[in-house]
């Protein structure tokens, strides 16, 4: 909180703009919902970030709030429209894969900061166009089987899956590779990421700190394949509760004995270890089945065929291996003057160009109905149209709908 600018007020007291630029030149935009007014715009400590100040008009005061995830880069000025429980922004001249971005304001991740913070709060995600399919969280006792199937998944399906590779403290086995199939990570280092927001879920598993990162999931979902996620049952509740979507899988051993038995023939264990392992799956089969956190429950008894269930229930049966979507199907650029406005979920982005003859106009309509995701991740399920392009004369707006 604090002292306002004198001419940020003056604007404010005059004019509250709703989601249009305050003054030229100032790359600054007013958003106001409920009892307060958003000012988004200008880099703060000279991080050349956009910085976000809210007027609290309830209790007359400036507020700094908490900004949580990765904040846009300024730009040569954007667009804010209100979507009510964030701000959609629109950078101008933007590259194509950097110009829309929320500011969530209201969202339940935003709501569940406030409320562990008791201040302010608001939360950065960038959107990005099209969607990709549910991940799939797999979770299970240590020795089941889990990776095995997961093998044996993206063999056959390359183009398909990509593995959301964690992080984890614990020491790399033989044959594991750092980045493939875990980042490898000091203690310290986890733990200041994860207090910097950068992990989707954490837990402490058989002694050492495992987690998923935002970027380890994003960067699957970008390259257009569905991720998989292989998890212990605390981090599968963890997701279940975040905005991420997703399918969730839990692979039951046919007995103790047998469990037992694939840990010590799979020898990557100390006795010490599988001991340490085997008392932590009782408790993690009783809560993998009767939390409710998973949609599915697998029991891997003979291998062949619990990888056709797998298969069956991810659609998969009878599949033949498809080239990967691209996660952006197609893209616009955004020129530097375009104006924005607001129908029920649809953007209509009116984009001017000055050509040698006469101004000729484009209408972008960007569908915002469908959102996926959000903070601390990317949001997705956005759709744009382009509606046409005029040179004169005027598209009556019910054209659009
Ligand atoms: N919560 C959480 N658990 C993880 C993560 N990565 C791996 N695990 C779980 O940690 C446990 C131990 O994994 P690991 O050391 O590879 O041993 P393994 O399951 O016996 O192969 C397993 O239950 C994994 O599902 C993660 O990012 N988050
Ligand atoms: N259905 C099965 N029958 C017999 N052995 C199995 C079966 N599924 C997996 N295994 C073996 O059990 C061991 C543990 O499997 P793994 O995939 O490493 O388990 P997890 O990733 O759940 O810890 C491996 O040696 C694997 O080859």
């Amino acid at each position: 909180m604090g002292e306002a600018p004198a001419f940020l007020v003056d604007d404010l007291q005059n004019e509250p703009l709703n989601g249009f630029e305050l003054k030229s030149g100032t790359c600054k935009t007013t958003t106001t919902i409920g009892d307060k007014t958003y000012v988004i715009g200008g880099a703060d400590d000279g991080t050349l970030s956009i910085e976000v100040r809210i007027f609290d008009s309830s209790l007359g005061e400036w507020v700094h709030p908490t900004v949580y995830g990765t904040k846009p880069l300024l730009s040569k000025g954007h667009s804010a429209v209100s979507l009510n429980d964030r701000i959609l922004i629109l950078k101008k001249g933007a590259k194509s894969d950097d110009q829309i971005w929320f500011l969530e304001v209201d969202t339940q991740y935003v709501r569940k900061q406030q409320k562990q913070l008791g201040t302010e709060a608001v939360a950065w995600s960038k959107g990005v166009l099209g969607n990709v399919e549910k991940p799939v969280v797999i979770s299970g006792p240590s020795g089941v089987g889990k990776g095995t199937l997961i093998s044996m998944l993206m063999k056959e399906f390359p183009s398909m899956f990509g593995f959301s590779v964690s992080h984890t403290t614990r020491a790399p086995r033989n044959m594991e590779k750092d980045g493939v199939h875990y980042h490898f990570t000091e203690k310290s280092v986890m733990e200041k990421e994860i207090e910097d927001g950068k992990f989707l879920e954490f837990a402490s598993v058989h002694g050492n700190l495992y987690g998923t990162s935002v970027e380890a999931v994003e960067v699957v979902a970008d390259a257009g394949k569905r991720c998989i996620l292989d998890i212990d049952v605390q981090g599968a509740r963890s997701v279940r509760s975040s905005s991420l979507e997703a399918i969730f899988i839990f692979v039951c051993p046919p007995s103790m004995e047998e469990l037992e038995k694939r840990l010590r023939d799979r020898g990557t264990e100390t006795e010490e270890q599988i001991l340490k392992r085997l008392r932590n799956a009782a408790a993690e089969i009783e809560q993998g089945k009767s939390s409710k956190i998973f949609d599915f429950i697998l029991y891997n008894d003979n291998l062949e065929e619990c990888y056709e269930k797998l298969k069956k229930l991810l659609g998969l049966s009878g599949c033949v291996a498809a080239p990967p979507k691209s996660a952006a199907l197609r893209e616009f650029n955004l020129p530097l003057d375009h104006s924005v406005s607001k129908i029920d979920d649809k953007i209509i982005i009116n984009c001017i160009s000055s050509g040698l003859e006469k101004e000729s106009k484009n209408l972008i309509m960007l569908d915002v109905s469908t959102l996926k995701g959000g903070a601390p991740a990317r949001t997705r399920g956005l759709d744009f149209q382009a509606v046409g392009s005029f040179s004169d004369g005027l598209i009556g707006m019910e054209k659009l709908s």
